[in-house]
């Protein structure tokens, strides 16, 4: 587990025995985890665990039902997005509220327009910016002019990370940041959340890819229907270890048995098991 130097003080995001229904379907039972400063915390899970349930808590759009959630040590039912907002905490979502058309600046600045006197917009401030900050994470546009559409969803990815990290977040939350992306591509956004926890954020990356998870996580929560099947300090688990845990060991393995009951069906089985354990 690696501890902070802090002592006590409290992480910046803790959620303790959170659950969240829908009606009468339990999208999350008990859930805990935290997010500290300087740390990634990574929400595993396959379709239909509860990842989105728990952004959702987490960014604000949905009350929990149970447990509780505190940043910095302080208990909090957010009403909406605004107000996660207001503390620091900014989510990225997989389909990027962007304008393609617009320029990278213009997204950059969506909504937080820097504005000179009468009114007038800055257009040197924020293009200025724009190319500073994206530089300081490491990408280096040719023409922050460009219209925003025109950048691979990797680089989309980076603007609204960067953009985050600007605004003055202290958490950013990661809604399968690198899902639709080829590897190159989504090694571009793993290095800007390893950039964001440089620079001192509590990053939580949704994904459902351990070989994404593993290279840049500090802890693991894995979900399955809705409850945490594990969660483990980087040191506490392999890479291995977390792949098998989320390809649903147990039911891997009933799967295994299942197949296992004929001479053809027992070489497959073993393959499933291989696989499993050594992806
Ligand atoms: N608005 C809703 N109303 C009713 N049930 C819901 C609602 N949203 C989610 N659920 C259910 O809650 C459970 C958890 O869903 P959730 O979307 O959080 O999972 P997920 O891990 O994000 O899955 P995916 O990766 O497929 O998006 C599922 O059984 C889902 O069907």
């Amino acid at each position: 587990m690696t501890e902070k130097t802090s002592g006590a003080a409290a992480p910046l995001l803790r959620l303790t025995g959170v659950g969240k229904n829908y009606g009468n379907v339990i999208a999350l039972r008990d859930v805990s985890l935290e997010a500290s400063e300087g740390e990634v915390t990574c929400v595993l899970g396959d379709n239909g665990a509860g990842k989105s349930t728990l952004i959702k808590v987490v960014a604000g759009l949905h009350r929990h039902d149970t447990g509780t959630y505190e940043v910095q040590g302080e208990k909090v039912a957010f009403g909406s997005p605004r107000d996660a907002l207001d503390r620091g905490i900014a989510t990225v979502y997989q389909d990027l509220a962007v304008v393609p058309l617009m320029p990278v600046w213009r997204n950059f600045f969506l909504g937080s327009e820097k504005r000179k006197r009468f009114a007038v917009m800055d257009v040197e401030f924020m293009r200025e910016t724009t190319h500073r900050e994206m530089a300081a994470m490491g990408i280096d546009l040719r023409d922050v002019n460009q219209p925003i559409g025109t950048l691979s969803g990797g680089e989309r990815q980076c603007v609204a990370i960067a953009r985050a990290v600007y605004f003055g977040a202290k958490a950013l939350v990661l809604d399968e940041p690198t899902a639709a992306l080829g590897v190159k591509q989504a090694g571009v956004v793993l290095r800007y959340v390893v950039q964001a926890r440089e620079r001192g954020l509590a990053v939580i990356f949704i994904t459902h890819n351990p070989h994404h998870a593993y290279p840049v996580g500090d802890r693991f929560l894995i979900l399955n229907r809705g409850q945490s099947i594990g969660y483990h300090a980087k040191n506490d688990i392999t890479r291995d270890e977390l792949t098998a845990l989320m390809a649903g060991g147990s039911e891997l393995e009933e799967l295994a048995h299942e197949l296992d009951t004929t001479a053809a069906g027992t070489a497959a089985a073993k393959e499933l098991r291989k696989e499993t354990l050594n992806p």
